[in-house]
């Protein structure tokens, strides 16, 4: 190492990339979060130390492991960290890509001897690569918000990886053009690429700061899915039905727009169950629910209020409008086929409709949507009731 200052800022990056490998080795052993996607940050902060490590070993030598192989390790590093990022954004994995930068990288690299007199070139190579992985990261990061538009964690991540991705290409064409600027730019032990060494430690804190910010950020959503969302139909549960009446019915009181609610319960659905097991009777309320959240329109929400029991709430939604919905639902059920291993089962469902007014609370609602829906019942079955 040429000046002690450069020397102590890349201590700095290997012992924060040290630390950050421990803290995501941690998350996946003892703690078991989201292990598959942790021990990708990990194995990517892990990569940059043993790259930053072999760079400080550097001299005028020609060695393959202090330049390409430290190289390479950096951009497997990079490799992972996207991986990594896709499998916590259930995005599909680009291996085949980052396979094709990394190896595209080594091939140039080993068209030079490994030394400082090629400095600029071999930076310039793993620079260029590294855009690839950060804009590629960036693009990522865009799809996962599009997906889920309410993330800011996510959305967080898309401006630090641009402006990486953008450093990246600036350094590796500016290299190119310029191969004066490698004492700068190329070169980690002179007292000119302190500048650079000081963005590369804001790089590690900022990136696993936000990376952690994500993981946190998608175990919320775990959670908070475990406390509202049915675990068998996947639909919204009876908890979270309370949570959505109460604000519809405040917001009916506030703008006096009514709504209304729609329940249905499946009919001789215990035949079903003793027909065909209820392995079976779960894929039919499986598959029910899916069909129903398939053709609702996306204001309404659909719950699970029992065993084969569902809820619709209709924002907006007057009782002549409500009859409509369930009517057209209702004609689902005698139009669909639920495909089991068994074979196909058909199944109707019985329909109670009721519209708020003055003078009714949500509670009230629920029983009259309850007893329409038992009135259709006592009619035979496959029909739909209103609530008067
Ligand atoms: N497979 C399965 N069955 C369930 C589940 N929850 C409730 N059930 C069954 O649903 C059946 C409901 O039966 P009943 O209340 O007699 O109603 P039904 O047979 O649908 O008859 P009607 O409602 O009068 O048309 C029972 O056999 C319950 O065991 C579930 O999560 N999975």
């Amino acid at each position: 190492m040429e000046h002690n200052s450069a020397e102590t800022l890349v201590q700095v990056i290997c012992l924060l990339s040290a630390l950050a490998t421990i803290c995501w080795t941690l998350m996946v052993v003892p703690m078991r979060i989201v292990p598959q996607t942790c021990i990708r940050f990990a194995l990517a902060n892990g990569c940059v130390l043993v790259g930053m490590y072999l760079y400080t070993y550097r001299t005028d030598a020609a060695s393959y492991l202090h330049w390409l192989f430290a190289d390479i390790i950096i951009l497997c590093g990079f490799a992972a960290l996207r991986s990594g990022t896709q499998m916590l954004d259930k995005l599909p994995s680009t291996w085949r890509q980052n396979t094709m930068i990394i190896l595209s990288a080594a091939t140039l690299m080993l068209l030079v001897p490994p030394q400082a007199q090629f400095a600029a070139y071999l930076v310039s190579i793993l620079s260029l690569a590294a855009a690839g992985f950060f804009c590629g990261l960036t693009l990522d990061c865009y799809r996962a918000y599009k997906a889920s538009p309410t993330s800011f964690a996510i959305y967080s991540l898309v401006i630090p990886t641009t402006v990486f991705g953008m450093l990246f290409l600036l350094k590796g064409i500016a290299l190119l053009i310029q191969p004066d600027l490698a004492r700068t730019l190329a070169m980690l032990n002179t007292y000119e690429s302190k500048p650079v060494l000081w963005l590369y430690i804001l790089f590690i804190l900022g990136m696993n700061m936000l990376i952690m910010a994500n993981v946190v950020n998608n175990l919320m959503t775990k959670i908070s899915n475990l406390a509202h969302i049915d675990e068998l139909t996947g639909i919204w549960n009876r908890h979270s039905l309370a949570e959505k009446l109460r604000s519809t019915h405040q917001h009916w009181l506030h703008s006096n727009s009514v709504y209304s609610i729609l329940l249905f319960d499946l009919d001789h659905f215990k035949n079903i169950n003793d027909t065909y097991g209820h392995t079976v009777g779960d894929e039919v309320l499986r598959q029910t629910a899916q069909h129903i959240r398939a053709s609702i329109h996306h204001n309404d929400d659909v719950f699970r209020y029992g065993g084969e029991e569902f809820l619709l709430i209709l924002p907006d939604t007057n009782q002549i409008q409500a009859l409509v919905v369930a009517k057209r639902c209702c004609a689902l059920f005698n139009e669909m086929v639920v495909i089991t291993h068994q074979g196909k089962v058909h199944v109707t469902a019985s329909f109670g409709v009721a519209t708020i007014s003055k003078h009714v609370d949500a509670e009230n609602l629920l029983s009259m949507a309850d007893k329409a829906m038992y009135q259709a019942k006592s009619s035979g079955r496959n029909c739909v009731r209103a609530a008067p």
